[in-house]
């Protein structure tokens, strides 16, 4: 009869390896000794050793070729959040995602560990350390959360220990650093065009930023402590700097380093949701004639002018993590790589 040899438990794919996330990930990966392949609709690098898929993950067919021999499969592909785009959100994200579960368990893959998102329980109102127990978000503020949401649950409830199928979820929470095509570039982006003079509220709001460093590392905690008899099965993680910070203190720090002012006139927080739902609702009544893309949007005012933070105990228990970076070396290290987004260049 037979034997089937299982893969090397150091053998794994990252779907969206090329992205920001996905990279940072890839190369921790491969300095750990573990052998990578990427998944992606792109390829945007080389790096020896990695062998690279580039296929869309609704292929169930590209993906079974991609997994071929992986026992550990890194799911953080997603469309970008800027994108807006309800039907692409539901086709990867969702749609995508079982088309995931389904190629792993046919290729006897035994781990899956998907990125999700602290924001999956986020309303736009207050989160003051927020637990992994408080309930999905009813109202999602976008499609991109409501599709987050979906995508969890649909790898929380795969996980099947009879089947040998492990699944854990990690919810990073403002991931910033080197690389990053959102945050810094947007902000910077923001500021350019003059708009940057503004404080959403009174300004004291906390929030998590998480350096992509500290999220590359509760990934690959989480699929090392992944075990039939581990309390991660089928559960979510938070994970974050575990250093709550002003978010306007956050966002002037960045802007400050790379030669912008800070800004410093206050606006009122329920004014400017008000207008940027406004701005929204004639975006979508316009879009069959023009596409309008709000800097302002609702879910980017309301991350800037309420409280988010959540607590990291659960992955501080479970699986034993602490943040290797602190913020100010992350905030430091983050715009020492982004000389081309300085004032004047
Ligand atoms: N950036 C953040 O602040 C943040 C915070 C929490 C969670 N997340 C989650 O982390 C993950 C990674 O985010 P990121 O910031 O690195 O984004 P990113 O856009 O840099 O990377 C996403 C990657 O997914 C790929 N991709 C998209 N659609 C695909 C498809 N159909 N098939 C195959 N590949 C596809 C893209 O090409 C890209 O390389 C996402 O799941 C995101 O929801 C991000
Ligand atoms: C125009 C200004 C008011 C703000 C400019 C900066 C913003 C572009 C970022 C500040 C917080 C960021 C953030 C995300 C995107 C970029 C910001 C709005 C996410 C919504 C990206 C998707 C993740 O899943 C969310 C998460 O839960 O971590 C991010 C939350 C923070």
């Amino acid at each position: 009869m037979a034997t089937r040899i299982r893969p090397s438990s150091k053998r794994c794919a990252v779907i969206g390896g090329s992205g920001f996330l996905g990279r940072h990930l890839v190369e921790k990966l491969l300095e750990k000794g573990y052998t990578v392949t990427v998944f992606d609709i792109r390829q945007s690098y080389e790096l020896p050793g990695v062998a690279f898929h580039v296929g869309d993950l609704c292929d169930k067919q590209a993906l079974l070729t991609a997994l071929q021999d992986v026992s550990l499969v890194f799911h953080c592909a997603s469309p970008a959040p800027a994108s807006d785009d309800r039907a692409l959100f539901q086709k990867v994200n969702v749609d995508g995602t079982r088309i995931v579960i389904q190629a792993c368990q046919e290729r006897g893959v035994q781990k899956l560990v998907l990125t999700s998102s602290a924001s999956v329980v986020f309303e736009g109102t207050d989160i003051k350390d927020g637990k992994e127990e408080l309930p999905y978000a009813k109202k999602p503020i976008d499609y991109y959360t409501e599709t987050k949401i979906q995508q969890e649950k649909l790898v929380l409830e795969a996980c099947d220990k009879d089947k040998g199928f492990l699944t854990v979820a990690i919810r990073p929470h403002g991931i910033f650093g080197p690389q990053d095509p959102q945050l810094v570039p947007i902000l910077v982006d923001t500021a350019r065009r003059g708009k940057m003079k503004f404080i959403i509220g009174d300004g004291s709001n906390l929030v998590d930023f998480t350096f992509v460093e500290n999220v590359v590392h509760g990934h690959i905690l989480a699929a090392e402590h992944l075990k039939p008899d581990s309390p991660l099965c089928g559960k979510a993680y938070h994970i974050t700097n575990d250093e709550p910070v002003r978010f306007w203190d956050f966002m002037s720090q960045v802007l400050v380093g790379l030669g912008y002012d800070a800004p410093r006139y206050h606006l009122p927080y329920q004014l400017v949701y008000g207008i940027a739902l406004l701005l929204w609702l004639v975006a979508l009544l316009l879009r069959p004639l023009v596409r309008i893309k709000p800097t302002f949007t609702p879910m980017r005012v309301a991350l800037a002018g309420t409280h988010h933070y959540y607590s990291c105990a659960r992955a501080k228990e479970d699986m034993g993590y602490r943040p290797p970076v602190s913020l100010k070396e992350g905030i430091t290290r983050t715009v020492e790589s982004y000389p081309h987004l300085r004032k004047g260049v």
